[in-house]
This record gives structure tokens, C-alpha cells and sequence, in this order.
């Protein structure tokens, strides 16, 4: 048995009086595609920022290869958020290859030469690879929203990040566009043998696209304090390319977790 990539154990995140997350026990082996579904709030994007590196843990221990995960964001961990902030002044080329030049110059800021030439063929292909072979030099201002999800993905995986983190990434795409963004996801992710947490409103999307579905939700309330306990991982769910397996169809139909959500949001 191989080592798991990243390890939770006992993890607990708090700020301050406020309880985020709670127990949180799980090992994630190496190319697992994890989707994160849970009301809003309940702290998804948090436990994404535990994994990148820009938050830490309050207790318990969050291991990286069966070491304490590093607390900055370095080349292993890889981002998408939903909203992308590239830079309105550099062309797809430029934004992509900015990322190269991070990782590979960072005090020089500049390549030169034959490392340049090599970064831009690097960053070409990249592109073409997420279907941007034909926008190299458009600004974001003259991308799509969904071009430009595939250049804040284009520019993460640059990294070669073992661990991909996707916040949300296709909520503000439309739906025709989004199936577009779920194959070339699901491509990457298997060509490349990326390790994938992905977070979503959207629970079909979560069943469709991942080999394993986590549900947070908090186990306990104090009507009295609401923020007194935090989200546990109240449903762990294996995948079967995109399907539930047989034998977990009948516990874990969309629907009985869509309807416990709501119950849980009504109390
Ligand atoms: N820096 C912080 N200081 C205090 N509270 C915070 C901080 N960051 C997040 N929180 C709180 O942690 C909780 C979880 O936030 P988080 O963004 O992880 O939720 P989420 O599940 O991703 O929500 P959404 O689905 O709406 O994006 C929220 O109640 C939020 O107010």
C-alpha cells in the first residue's frame, strides 16, 4: 500500500470563538478526484485553504505525503477560484507564462534566452492544451468567462502541481460552456494523474465529475450558538466514473442527500 498524498487527522479549524471545522478525520490517496459539496459557509473554501497552504490548522494534524503540510502555498498545491483575477494587462500568453517565471526566476522576475524560449513552448502548449491555441495574445478583457477559467487553469497546472484545488470554478459559466470545462477537467485529470479537490454548488455536477463526493454539514447545533460547532465530513461517497457504485446507489441517491440538506437548512 502507497503512502496517502494528504492525510487529515483530527483537524479542527477555528477563528476565534468561531468553529469552522470539526473532526476531521479522511486520507486521500493519489489520483482521487474529490468534489466538495455543503451549504454555503459551512467551510469548504476553508478546508481548500488548509490544503493550499494559506491557512493553518488550529488543532489536529493536516499531513502531506505523512509530513506536516507546508503553511505556504507552494508547487505542489495548485488553485482555481470561481472569479479569476488575471492580469488585465497581460495578454493569455503573458499571464501564463508570469506563473513560469515565478516558479522558475523568482528573484530574477525575467527569463532570457534559450529559458525563455523554452518557458514560452511550455506556456504555448498549455494553452493549446486547454483550447486557448488561438487566443495567445488576447487580453482577458477579449476572453470569455469561460476562456478565462481555462487560462487560471492553464496557469495553475504551469506549476505542475500534483495537488489541483478548484474552488467553484465553473459556477459562473453557462451550462453549455460548463460541459465543455467538465471534459477538459476530467481529461487533465487523468492524463496528467493530478490529485483533485473541487468544490461545488452544484451536487449533479459533484456526482458527474469526481471518483469521490464529500458532503459538509454540521453533526451537531447549538440553536443558542450557532458558530459553536463547525462542518464534519457527514457523507463520504465513492465514485464509480462519475456513477455511484451498485451497492452505494440506494443509500446515496442525489436526491436523499438534496433532501437531508434541506432539512438540516430549515432546523
Ligand atoms: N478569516 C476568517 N475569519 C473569521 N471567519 C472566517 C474567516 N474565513 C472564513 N470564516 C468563516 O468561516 C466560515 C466558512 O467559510 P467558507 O468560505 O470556508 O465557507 P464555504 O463553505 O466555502 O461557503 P460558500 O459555499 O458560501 O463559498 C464562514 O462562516 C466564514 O464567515
Amino acid at each position: 500500500m502507497s503512502m496517502p498524498i494528504l492525510q487529515a487527522k483530527n483537524v479542527w479549524k477555528e477563528y476565534g470563538d468561531v468553529c469552522v471545522l470539526e473532526r476531521i478525520n479522511v486520507s486521500i490517496n493519489a489520483g482521487e478526484f474529490v468534489t466538495v459539496v455543503g451549504a454555503s459557509g459551512c467551510g469548504k473554501s476553508t478546508f481548500l485553504k488548509l490544503v493550499l497552504g494559506t491557512e493553518s490548522v488550529s488543532r489536529g494534524e493536516l499531513l502531506l505525503d505523512g509530513k506536516p503540510i507546508p503553511q505556504e502555498p507552494d508547487e505542489h498545491r495548485g488553485i482555481v477560484f470561481q472569479k479569476y483575477s488575471v492580469f488585465p494587462h497581460l495578454t493569455a500568453l503573458g499571464n501564463v507564462l508570469l506563473a513560469d517565471e515565478f516558479a522558475q526566476s523568482r528573484w530574477l522576475g525575467k527569463l532570457f534566452g534559450a529559458a525563455k524560449k523554452q518557458a514560452e513552448e511550455r506556456a504555448v502548449a498549455m494553452l493549446e492544451r486547454v483550447g486557448l491555441g488561438h487566443a495567445l495574445q488576447r487580453y482577458p478583457s477579449e476572453l470569455s468567462g469561460g476562456m478565462q477559467q481555462r487560462l487560471a487553469i492553464a496557469q495553475a497546472l504551469m506549476k505542475k502541481p500534483r495537488i489541483l484545488l478548484l474552488d467553484e470554478p465553473f459556477g459562473a459559466l453557462d451550462p453549455g460552456i460548463r460541459a465543455d470545462m467538465h471534459q477538459l477537467i476530467r481529461e487533465l485529470w487523468l492524463q496528467q494523474g493530478l490529485t483533485i479537490f473541487m468544490v461545488t454548488h452544484d451536487l449533479k455536477e459533484g456526482f458527474a465529475l469526481g471518483s469521490r463526493l464529500w458532503v459538509f454539514d454540521k453533526a451537531r447545533h447549538d440553536p443558542q450558538s450557532p458558530q459553536r460547532y463547525g462542518a464534519q465530513i457527514t457523507y463520504d461517497i465513492p465514485l464509480h466514473g462519475g456513477k455511484l457504485k451498485a451497492e452505494d446507489a440506494q443509500r446515496f441517491s442525489p436526491e436523499a442527500l438534496l433532501s437531508s440538506e434541506k432539512t438540516e437548512g430549515e432546523q
